[in-house]
């Protein structure tokens, strides 16, 4: 069966049973409104065909009720993912007579991954890219901070720190983009060749995330002037840009780098736990619309989002989908070394470690934080506790002293 199933969690309004709730929801993501149609009659009854379907309904017992509803595929224009959207995640969120509704979580059955070529590059492509194929070790990350106001030239340096400390990605902040302080060409260009240099002296290649999230109407123009320029990464936010953002950057053969994707502004959706749009949905379509890493939580960072549900989310995104290939999942906020352990244990050593703060707030600087992290997931690998690796590693052992373990 082609249809698409959505899981909701939802309360009903005062006085609302939780079947006339479901129904309708699901009448007003298909064929139906708040009233009789005269529209739908016995000539036009050839519509019902793409009614939508209540198909359980299960109560939690605290006012919360589970229901998945069944989308007819032919309601869905394939490829179009701002329409799967309009359906599945549109106007239910705003039925008065609904206290609260979120979306969960929607199976994609193979008609609609059949018609997404999904990642170019996936985990194995961007591991490729960096070396790391075979050792399978996590990735170290980092976002150049602070998010905002230093120059190309000053951006560069950061980088080339961060290269020679040993990272093996280095991002733009989410709110950096082709600002007169910093235009976006200018920074890549001293970007780029701090980071050759850096490659030179190491022998290793970092990649660079640019963020080129702009308007529908010039991104993807903006991506393969990158491209072309030299830069080896991309960055989107993907929920202010837009999933058919990324999408047109995917699909477009001029753009022969990765992408990666943040996800800013998802917690306007994901943070509710009873209302709103959780972030399996959203690493879903990420993965259909071809990011290939995509930022989903940690279990010890600054941001909230609960561990089961980063686990969940990173499972999704990295389980068989056929030929979609899988994307890598990048754990990020509020970390430093003295999480690393706690980070790799919980979510594994399939992952991109991101920091900017736990490694350009290192008491020596980025380099010395590079290092630290660099040390840390070492460490672990080797099943040594970070402590115990400090006292031969003197970078890790300044961050510890800084800002301890978890
Ligand atoms: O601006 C920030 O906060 C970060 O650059 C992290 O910086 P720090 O390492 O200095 O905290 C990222 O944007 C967050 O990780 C996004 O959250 P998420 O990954 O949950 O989408
Ligand atoms: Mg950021």
């Amino acid at each position: 069966m082609d249809d698409l199933i959505a899981t909701y969690y939802f309360r009903p309004g005062d006085g609302v049973t939780a079947d006339f709730a479901a129904q309708a929801i699901s009448e007003e993501q298909t064929t139906g409104t708040w009233t009789r149609l005269s529209t739908v009659n016995d000539h036009t009854a050839y519509v019902h065909a793409y009614d939508g379907e209540v198909m359980d309904i299960v109560s939690l017992g605290d006012g919360g009720y589970v229901t998945r509803i069944r989308y007819p595929y032919e309601i869905f224009e394939p490829g179009n993912i701002p329409q799967y959207l309009s359906v599945v995640a549109g106007n239910l969120f705003g039925l008065g007579k609904i206290s609260a509704v979120r979306l969960l979580d929607m199976d994609l059955p193979d008609a609609f991954r059949a018609v997404h070529p999904g990642p170019k590059f996936g985990i194995e492509g961007v591991r490729k890219i960096v070396g790391t194929e075979t050792s399978r070790r996590p990735h170290v990350g980092t976002i150049i901070k602070p998010k905002v106001g230093l120059n190309p030239k000053d951006t560069a340096a950061v980088a080339y720190e961060a290269a020679v400390g040993g990272v093996d990605l280095i991002k733009d902040d989410e709110t950096l983009t082709d600002q007169r302080f910093c235009p976006l060409m200018d920074r890549l260009a001293a970007v780029m060749d701090a980071l050759d240099k850096a490659e030179q002296e190491t022998g290793h290649r970092v990649l660079y995330a640019l963020n080129v999230t702009t308007g529908g109407d010039k991104i993807v123009e903006v991506g393969e002037r990158a491209v072309k320029a030299g830069a080896n990464m991309l960055m989107v936010d993907v929920l202010t840009a837009g999933f058919s953002a990324v999408q047109a950057l995917a699909a477009d053969p001029a753009i022969t780098v990765p992408i990666h994707v943040h996800r800013t502004m998802h917690g306007a959706l994901t943070r509710n736990p009873h209302h709103g749009i959780a972030m399996r949905p959203i690493a879903k379509l990420v993965r259909l619309c071809g990011g290939d890493q995509l930022h989903t939580g940690t279990v010890s960072g600054k941001m909230g989002g609960s561990a089961a549900e980063v686990l969940g989310d990173n499972a999704i995104l990295t389980e068989p989908w056929g030929p979609v290939a899988p994307v890598f999942p990048v754990a990020s906020g509020g970390l430093h070394p003295g999480k690393v352990h706690a980070e790799l244990a919980a979510l594994g050593t399939e992952i991109v470690l991101q920091a900017g703060g736990g490694i350009h707030g290192h008491p020596d600087g980025t380099r010395a934080g590079a290092a630290a992290m660099r040390q840390a997931v070492d460490a672990f690998l080797a099943g040594v506790s970070a402590e115990e690796y400090a006292k031969t590693h003197a970078e890790l052992a300044k961050a510890l002293a800084a800002w301890g373990t978890v």
